[in-house]
């Protein structure tokens, strides 16, 4: 599991590991050293040859900029040649600047360095900033972004929000992000994780003195949990039997491939109740599934519901959610059912709810507009699952997961090969064979998104899981539902 701290969280541990370190001998900036050392190593396998490399620091007025002075020191040590371009020239850190000239690194009088360096650090701001780029620091990130020099995020990328991943004006674009201690939620959530690049994170010891974290993203070990199915005492029970109430005249597909994603899950049994043509094609294409064409509550037994894909919006579809809403097992809302979720302003539920809106669907829900949920998604999230009293999945670019208390969890698995229709049809029904098997509201809809963006990698690649824009193929939701066995295979290191 890759976990992320709030800044607070940060700030406290390393106020506890420096006092503790005070006890027992080293002196001033021992983390910011172990920091700078990760940092200086990172640049130099990104470099290949230091020596005469051309390294230019931009550097801000806090510990972030000591950061890239150090690292600077022992880069211009091993040769390159550094120079450092100082945004307040009063206020950097002082002794990080004397080790800098003391190792001949050089304070440039002009930006121009930018336009013929190898690599620039963004040691503008880190954890200490807020709001975007100011206009003269952004005058030089966008030279540097024009000198074509790779560009490397001293802890996270300068004008990203450390705990939300929010962007405000102007931030720096890294090919590389190398943090310290720990991860920072806002490296994981967009925006700001696609600001920072590929990232990296450096041990400077904080481990023992940080708290529960603040975000988590899964990594396949992660899935690995002992499924119903792989127990020799197997039951469709233990499996989980879930229902699924989906599709219309309009949208048939939505419930052919909400019931796939949820036998693929590994169901024991997939219940579906829905009008008739739609009964048709789910029996025509899923003859495992136990098909009414009745209501809801004629569907007989489930552990869980899965609720609106492609429902529609009429009478029908109203009563159909109200009596899954009535039931008192879990209940999964999608799509449709967000609509009109919505439009209700909410339901009294005392048994888990989880709602997986994309970004149009959350701000329905919190009467916003789409572009304010993309612009800060945890954030819309959070209230969404403060409102609804639920679980809430926002998709989009960095899925994240939100429960009502607790941790959050971010996706890594996403791709946007999944901005295709229907794909969010075969996650709700694959989530929701996950709550049927007893799995909570967070943990179900964290392995399903997982699972479902390896799929969907899979699907474009079958020998490429890491693959992504640059992998071939493109991929129909229906591939996703093909790919789901392969995806277990993959986390289970098959
Ligand atoms: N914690 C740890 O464990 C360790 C932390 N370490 C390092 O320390 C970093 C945190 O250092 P920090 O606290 O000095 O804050 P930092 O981010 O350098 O910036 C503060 C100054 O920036 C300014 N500023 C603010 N917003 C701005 C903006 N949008 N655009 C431009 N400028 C802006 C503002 O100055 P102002 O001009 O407003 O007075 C403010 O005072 C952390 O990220 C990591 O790199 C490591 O060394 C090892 C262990
Ligand atoms: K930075």
């Amino acid at each position: 599991m890759r976990t992320a701290h709030s800044v607070a969280d940060v700030r406290a541990a390393e106020a506890a590991l420096i006092a503790e370190l005070r006890r027992t001998g080293p002196g001033e900036d021992v983390l910011m050293n172990r920091a700078a050392t990760g940092l200086a190593t990172a640049c130099a396998g990104l470099l290949g040859r230091v020596y005469a490399a051309r390294v230019v620091l931009l550097v801000g007025s806090g510990d972030n900029g000591g950061d890239a002075l150090y690292a600077g020191a022992q880069l211009a040590r091993r040769g390159a040649r550094v120079d450092a371009l100082l945004l307040n020239p009063d206020r950097a850190h002082a002794r990080g600047l004397a080790a800098f000239r003391g190792a001949g690194g050089r304070v440039a009088g002009d930006a121009e360095v930018l336009d013929r360096a190898d690599l620039v650090l963004d040691g503008i701001v880190g954890i200490g900033g807020s709001g975007g780029l100011r206009p003269d620091a952004a005058e030089l990130v966008l030279r540097a972004e024009l000198g074509g020099g790779l560009i490397v995020a001293v802890d996270l990328p300068s004008g990203v929000d450390a705990d939300t991943g929010e962007v405000v004006g102007a931030a720096v674009h890294a090919d590389v992000t190398v943090t310290f201690g720990t991860w920072k939620p806002g490296l994981l959530i967009d925006p700001g994780a696609s600001h920072a690049g590929a990232a990296t994170l450096v041990d400077i010891g904080l481990g023992d003195h940080l708290p529960d974290p603040a975000a988590c993203a899964l990594q396949d070990a992660d899935v690995l949990v002992p499924f119903g199915w792989l127990l020799p005492t197997a039951d469709k029970y233990r499996r989980g039997v879930v229902g699924v109430v989906a599709g219309s005249k309009t949208y048939p597909g939505a419930a052919v491939l909400a019931v796939g994603g949820a036998l693929r899950a590994g169901a024991g049994m997939v219940r579906f109740a829905g009008p008739g043509r739609v009964a048709d094609a789910v029996r025509a294409a899923w003859p495992e599934a136990v098909v009414t064409d009745g209501l809801p509550s004629e569907a007989g037994r489930v552990q869980a519901w899965v609720v609106g894909p492609g429902l529609g919006t009429d009478k029908k579809a109203r009563r159909r959610l109200a009596e899954v809403l009535d039931s008192d097992v879990p209940v999964l809302v999608d799509a449709d059912g967000l609509t009109l979720l919505a439009e209700a302003g909410g339901s009294e539920r005392s048994a888990p709810t989880l709602l997986t809106p994309h970004a149009g669907e959350l701000g329905r829900l919190l009467q916003v507009g789409p572009a304010a949920v993309e612009a800060a998604r945890l954030t819309h999230a959070r209230r969404a699952a403060a409102r609804y009293g639920a679980t809430v999945l926002l998709k989009g670019s960095t899925t994240v997961v939100v429960p009502p208390d607790g941790p959050v969890r971010v996706n890594p698995t996403g791709t946007p090969r999944l901005a295709t229709a229907g794909s969010g049809d075969v996650l709700a029904g694959l989530a929701g064979t996950l709550l049927a098997a007893g799995r909570e509201p967070v943990d179900a809809a964290a392995t399903a998104a997982y699972l479902h963006g390896l799929a969907a990698r899979l699907a474009a690649e079958p020998d490429g899981a890491e693959a992504d824009l640059v992998a071939p193929g493109p991929v129909t939701a229906t591939d996703i539902v093909a790919a789901l066995p392969a995806a277990w295979r993959h986390v289970a290191g098959a």
